[in-house]
C-alpha cells in the first residue's frame, strides 16, 4: 500500500502525520513501527493520524502512536504540529481548534507569531488514574508536595530516584537533577519507564531548575526513547516544579531541540489548565510504500 505523509517537528520532536479524514489506511502496529523507523521507514518519534471529529462540538480527532507502534493518550508537541497541519492542508480555517485525543479533548490556537498555544487541560494527580502503584513506597514530603523514592537496579548497585508523578493525559515521572547535560538519562530512563510502580509504563523527565522562571529538561519517552523535546513532559515538569514550590506560574523550558513556554495557575487552583506555547514546523511531504506487516 502506498500512502501520502507529511513530516513535521515541534522543538525537534518529530512526527509522521497521516490524513485519514477521507478514509482509513488500517495500519497495523508493525506498520506504524515501520513508518517511525529511521532506517527503513520515514523516521519519527511519533505517528499522528488526523480523523474527522466524532462529535459535533469537536473539530477533529487525532491518534498518537509511539515509535514502538503503541497507541498513547496525549502528545503536546504533536498537538501543535496537528493544528498547523490541518491549517496548511485547508482542512479548517478556524484559528482555534478543538480536538479529541485518547486522553480527552484539548483546544489549540495558532498565534500571529507562528507559535501555537495549546490548552492541555488540568494535570491529574490521582495516582490510580496516572496509573501509579505506590505499594511499598514511602513518599518524601518536599515543598508542600511529595516525591516517591523509586529503587533502580543498576549494574553498579541499586540507586534511589525520587520522582514526582503527574498525568497530562499520559503518565510522567519527574526527577530533579543538578545538570541535565550530565544526568543519567540513557541509563536511568529505561529503568524508570519500566519500573513496576507504573503499570502502563511512564515518560521519565530529568529537570534542572535554572531559576524560578527557567528550566532545562530532557525526557526519556515511553515507547520512543530520549527525544529532543516532549511537550507533555514539559507541562508535567513545570507542574511538578510549581507544586514543589520551586517555580513561578510561567516558565520557559529549554529542551535540546527548542524552547517551550508553560503557564499554570496551579498555585491558586489545582484544576487550572496548563497552557503550552511553542513551535510547529512542516519539514517535507512524500509518499511511501508500506509493506504488509501483521
Ligand atoms: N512527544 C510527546 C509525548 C508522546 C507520547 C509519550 N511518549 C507517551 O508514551 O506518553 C509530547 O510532546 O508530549
Amino acid at each position: 500500500m502506498r500512502i501520502p505523509f507529511t513530516k513535521m517537528q515541534g522543538a525537534g520532536n518529530d512526527f509522521v502525520v497521516l490524513d485519514e479524514t477521507r478514509g482509513r489506511f488500517g495500519l497495523s502496529t508493525a506498520q506504524y513501527r515501520f513508518l517511525a523507523d529511521r532506517h527503513f521507514g520515514v523516521g519519527a518519534d511519533q505517528i499522528l493520524t488526523v480523523r474527522p471529529a466524532p462529535t459535533p462540538e469537536l473539530d477533529f480527532e487525532y491518534l498518537i502512536h509511539n515509535a514502538d507502534g503503541g497507541e498513547v493518550e496525549n502528545c503536546g508537541n504533536g498537538a501543535r504540529c496537528f493544528v498547523r497541519y490541518v491549517h496548511e492542508r485547508g482542512l479548517t480555517h478556524k484559528p482555534t481548534v478543538r480536538v479529541k485525543v485518547h486522553g480527552g479533548a484539548i483546544e489549540l490556537r495558532l498565534n500571529a507569531d507562528g507559535r501555537v498555544t495549546v490548552d492541555m487541560g488540568a494535570p491529574v494527580f490521582d495516582l490510580e488514574r496516572l496509573p501509579f502503584d505506590p505499594t511499598g513506597l514511602q513518599p518524601q514530603v518536599s515543598g508542600g508536595w511529595q516525591t516517591w523514592p523509586l529503587a533502580l537496579d543498576l549494574p553498579a548497585g541499586v540507586v534511589t530516584a525520587p520522582v514526582a508523578v503527574v498525568s497530562m493525559g499520559n503518565p510522567h515521572a519527574v526527577l530533579l537533577v543538578d545538570d541535565v547535560e550530565t544526568a543519567p538519562v540513557a541509563e536511568w530512563g529505561p529503568l524508570i519507564e519500566r519500573h513496576p510502580a507504573f503499570p502502563k509504563r511512564v515518560n521519565a523527565g530529568f529537570l534542572q531548575i535554572v531559576d524560578r522562571t527557567q528550566v532545562k529538561l530532557r525526557v526519556y519517552e515511553r515507547g520512543a526513547g530520549e527525544t529532543l523535546a516532549c511537550g507533555t513532559g514539559a507541562c508535567a515538569a513545570v507542574v511538578a516544579g510549581i507544586r514543589l514550590g520551586l517555580l513561578d506560574e510561567q516558565v520557559d523550558v529549554q529542551a535540546r531541540g527548542g524552547r517551550l513556554t508553560i503557564a499554570w495557575a496551579g498555585g491558586r487552583d489545582l484544576a487550572a489548565p496548563v497552557l503550552m506555547t511553542g513551535p510547529a514546523v512542516t519539514v517535507f511531504q512524500g509518499e511511501i510504500e508500506v509493506p504488509e506487516l501483521a
